[in-house]
């Protein structure tokens, strides 16, 4: 109430409850929903939509302001921690994408190895979460561990078991709450604690192989992302103000694989289904666009997209339409800003809402149907469109966004070169309402019938 008197500027929102703020008028199974709808009705004499400000409690707005600033790593953090981990990630990222084998040559080997296990499944339905994930979370392994996983690895099982809960968790309310009233909730135990037990899990595997790379580096070689990080320390270790720590080694490698993993693969399990829900799209258009393209005797590469606009449109369109990660990642602003004649003061957490973006009907004729035609143009080549940003935009944009537009084409025509997608259910009968949408938005788990082409 105090703020909202003094500045009387702030952008307006529903009015919040003592201690609650917020949060019983949010609707918890899809607070995007309400983020939304609250952010596109203009207030009392205004034409434009402005961006809303959910008020959530103000102690875990304190709180979370406080941890983003303090948290390892280079996803959570800000200042000169997050420019130094930025620089350095994506150094590595570059070096390891031009070195002896590139990642491209990785991405084509992977996508590989994917097909001979989708081949096992000789037609019968089956849920394509886990051999997606895998096969996406192999490209991130070697570049930061430096090795992919055999399939069957029991380890590798349960941390991508780990990664998909760890990301689905982010979802619930119970994620929410946590969030909400970490102070309280903290010390009361329950369901709530599950994101950090997956977290814990996936980090005690990462410290592990960080003591093993550890014991075994040779500083004139380094031959991943670890190793790199590992000489960086050594070189530092004088430094007292140094950013390369034990702890942001962890973190950092964490930020990575996990970003590296559930992404992609989310995205690529949601245009899976998007496919089996519109068979028109695959069948005449994208295999037959792979077919005079690339045909079936080469596999394909990043360089077939640029000749490949129906394909090119269809993957920009699963990605607007799976709109992932729907209020991007949480951001704080670090001096009073104005916003569309509205303060927003230095300090307030905000939720870029990239939903609103996709969503959005001025931008997007009918943003509810899944069309790949929108980003065609009349003659039939790719055409951009402004309203989107599954990766975010400005100095944040996401760190990975090349390897993942590379992955996302590779797997995706790979597997469509080879198979044609079905649904062992009526395709109208197949439901796209996500599973949960929150932080991140989950497809719902679905059947899938492969035969080879
Ligand atoms: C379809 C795939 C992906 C999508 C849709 C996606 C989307 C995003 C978005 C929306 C952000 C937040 C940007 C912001 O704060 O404004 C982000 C950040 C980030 N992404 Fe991605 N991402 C994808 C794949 C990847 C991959 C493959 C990696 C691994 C290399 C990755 C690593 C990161 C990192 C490290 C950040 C934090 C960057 C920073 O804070 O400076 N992402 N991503």
């Amino acid at each position: 109430w105090q703020s909202r008197g003094q500045r009387g500027q702030l952008p307006p929102g529903p009015t919040p409850l003592p201690v609650l703020g917020n949060f019983l008028q949010l609707d918890r199974a899809n607070v995007i929903h309400t983020l939304v709808k609250v952010s596109s009705e203009p207030p009392l004499g205004q034409s434009s939509p402005v961006m809303m400000l959910p008020d959530f409690p103000s102690t875990s707005r304190k709180a979370l302001s406080f941890s983003i600033i303090r948290l390892p790593g280079v996803v959570f953090t800000n200042g000169e921690r997050w420019k130094q981990m930025r620089r350095f990630c994506l150094t590595v990222l570059r070096n390891f994408g031009m070195g002896k084998r590139s990642i491209e040559e990785r991405i084509q080997e992977e996508a590989q190895c994917l097909l001979e296990e989708l081949w096992k499944t000789r037609g019968a339905p089956f849920d394509p979460i886990f051999n997606v994930s895998r096969a996406v979370s192999n490209i991130i392994c070697s570049i930061v561990f430096g090795n992919r996983f055999d399939y069957e690895d029991e380890t590798f099982i349960t941390l991508n078991k780990l990664i998909v809960e760890r990301f689905r968790f982010a979802g619930l309310p119970s994620a929410q709450l946590y969030n909400s009233f970490p102070g309280i909730l903290k010390k009361i135990p329950g369901p709530h604690h599950m994101g950090s037990k997956y977290a814990k899990q996936i980090i005690s595997f990462i410290s592990e192989r960080i003591k093993m790379q550890q014991a075994t580096l040779d500083l004139n070689a380094p031959q991943n992302f670890i190793d790199c990080f590992l000489v960086k320390m050594e070189q530092e270790k004088q430094n007292p103000a140094t950013e390369f720590s034990q702890e942001n080694l962890v973190m950092a490698t964490f930020n990575l694989f996990f970003a590296g993993t559930e992404t992609v693969s989310t995205t690529l399990r949601y245009g899976f289904l998007l496919l089996l829900k519109h068979p028109r799209v695959q069948g005449k258009k994208i295999h037959r666009e792979i077919d005079a393209v690339i045909g079936r005797d080469r596999a394909p590469t990043a360089e077939d997209r640029g000749r490949m606009p129906y394909t090119d449109a269809t993957l920009h369109e699963i990605q607007r339409f799976s709109d992932i990660l729907p209020m991007s990642l949480p951001h704080t602003v670090t001096r009073d800003t104005r916003f569309r004649g509205y303060l927003i003061p230095q300090g307030t957490y905000v939720c870029p809402l990239l939903s609103t973006v996709h969503f959005d009907p001025e931008e997007h004729q009918s943003p509810e149907a899944f069309a790949p035609e929108r980003f065609l143009s009349e003659n039939g080549s790719f055409k951009k469109q402004n309203a989107f940003l599954p990766f975010s935009a400005g100095k944040r944009v996401c760190l990975g966004e090349g390897l993942a537009r590379m992955e996302l084409f590779l797997f995706f025509t790979t597997v469509l070169q080879r198979f044609a997608l079905s649904s062992p259910v009526d395709p109208q009968r197949l439901s796209l309402v996500p599973d949960v949408s929150n932080f991140g938005k989950v497809p719902p788990r679905y059947q899938l019938c492969l035969r080879q082409r």
